[in-house]
């Protein structure tokens, strides 16, 4: 007999199954948030008007545009101009096909525009309970507000469009746990790195995490955002937090999230979002918070992250040596010192407002060494608009770092913003992959507050070097 103590996973799971998995076929669920953009959706539109098929929920779908989108400042109402015809015309796609579908889209002229999984939750379309996917490796973004986010493939994103279904085998479960409390310039970018390298770049394959434990609790939205965002590398399905005060206190007064009385309504059944106690999953991992430290990596993976006063592998095996070599670094050396070419803060992690508070933190009073180059994405209209409100732009500008607009930008050097082969750039985005961020370029991922370090000492270096004497002064 199943046991009577459900996690969060199952919770969701059981609640959305419109049909039961069998043995010789997954099982069916539904979908309450269908998000998509403009590279993966193209074919599935195509797909659907071969056959006929209109879309099923336009009112359960939501369109941006982010990953193709130039971010060279423009002139109000001046016209974006594309790295080349391919992005035109996956964005003119996008639009058109959201004009002959009725679905809402943040389109150029909208001031709500951004990172798809950035503006998920801004507009409050994400919320607790809910079950949510899109056509993007980094969905799992929005289980930090205890909804079952995951990245499908196209001929999904056509499947999802046409039925507002899915069909899924069910994942098994993790529970990560993180403990004690992060030290002082030691934030949710270090702790998922250290997650990551601790479970390793397949550790969590098939399965779905959740992230619980005090130093969990203890993060901001923004915060667990960043954790819940790079769960995919470290193989996982999706991550999940619980709901809880936090969560609600975010999300009451968001352009989608429920008003009034409705809010509270949903308050009481989002509270219930819990494991029970006694719950069983199918993988424990635990974790200390207080002995984490700002994380950097030396190879071409994300679970290639050590302390940024460690040392790279001293004896290094077959695929280490490789990732060493391609990072032009020596085996059994601290990475401190390093010199950078060039520093992106921005991404789905890493480009919400507390980031570039972050990131401004280190650069104010300062300057990006000469000869650095340093990229300043916000990772949406409106984090734009609040960073500005605040004056953080003008931190950045004055440091002598470029202040752009919304996208993916430097991520996936999609929309042209890219770095020159074999130059090293400190990136707060999720992905190291070899040439992810144009041909031959050297990603070490970090924290804002590392990146923003890195960009003044023109080397890498510990952020908390800084702050001290920010602090002592
Ligand atoms: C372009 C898109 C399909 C891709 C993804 O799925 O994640 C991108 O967002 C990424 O981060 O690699
Ligand atoms: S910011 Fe990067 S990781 Fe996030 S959706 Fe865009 S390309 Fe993917």
């Amino acid at each position: 007999m199943a046991s009577p103590s459900r996690t969060l996973f199952d919770k969701i799971w059981d609640t959305h199954l419109a049909a039961p998995e069998k043995t010789e076929a997954p099982g069916l669920l539904y979908v309450d948030l269908h998000l998509i953009h403009e590279v993966t959706s193209p074919q599935a539109f195509s797909e659907l008007e071969k056959r006929g098929l209109k879309v099923r929920r336009p009112d359960l779908t939501f369109a941006t545009l982010d990953h193709a989108t130039p971010t060279t400042p423009r002139a109000p109402g001046s016209l974006p101009i594309y790295i080349n015809d391919a992005a035109k015309k996956q964005v003119e796609r996008l639009e058109d096909n959201c004009r002959r579908h009725d679905i809402r889209l943040a389109g150029w002229s909208s001031e709500d525009r951004g990172i798809v999984h950035v503006i998920g939750p801004e507009l409050g379309l994400t919320q607790p309970g809910m079950t949510i996917v899109c056509g993007d490796s980094h969905t799992a973004t929005h289980g930090a507000f205890g909804s079952l986010a995951f990245g499908i493939g196209t001929t999904e994103v056509g499947h999802v469009l046409a039925t507002q279904c899915l069909l899924q085998r069910k994942p098994k479960t993790m529970r990560v746990t993180v403990d004690g409390k992060l030290p002082r310039g030691v934030g949710a970018k270090d702790m998922i790195l250290a997650i990551i390298a601790e479970l390793g770049a397949g550790g969590a394959a098939g399965h779905v995490i959740e992230y619980a434990g005090e130093a969990i609790e203890a993060l901001s939205m923004e915060a667990r955002m960043t954790v819940c965002n790079m769960s995919i590398e470290a193989g996982a399905r999706a991550g999940l937090v619980a709901p809880d005060a936090t969560t609600f206190d975010w999300l009451r007064g968001r352009k989608y999230a429920p008003k009034g009385a409705a809010f509270e309504a949903a308050k009481q059944r989002w509270s219930k979002l819990k494991s029970d106690p006694g719950a069983v999953f199918d993988t424990e991992v635990r974790l200390d918070a207080s002995r984490m430290a700002p994380m950097v990596t030396w190879g071409d993976s994300p679970d290639t992250a050590v302390p940024v006063s460690a040392t790279t592998p001293a004896a290094a095996p077959g695929k280490a040596a490789e990732a060493l070599a391609y990072m032009g670094f020596r085996p059994g050396h601290t990475l401190l010192g390093e010199p950078v070419d060039a520093v992106f803060v921005g991404s789905c992690t890493n480009a919400r407002l507390s980031d570039l508070r972050e990131a401004a933190e280190i650069m104010a009073g300062r300057h990006v060494k000469s000869g650095v180059r340093m990229l300043v994405v916000p990772g949406s209209e409106a984090v734009k608009r609040a960073a500005e409100a605040e004056g953080l732009d003008a931190i950045f500008k004055t440091a002598g770092a470029e202040w752009r607009e919304p996208g993916c930008s430097m991520c996936i050097a999609m929309n042209g913003d890219s770095g020159k082969p074999g130059e090293l750039v400190v990136s707060t985005s999720n992905r190291n992959f070899a040439g992810r961020q144009g041909k031959g370029v050297r990603t070490v991922l970090a924290s804002p507050a590392t990146a923003a370090a890195a960009a003044v000492c023109g080397a890498i270096a510990d952020p908390r070097r800084i702050l001290e004497a920010s602090y002592a002064q």
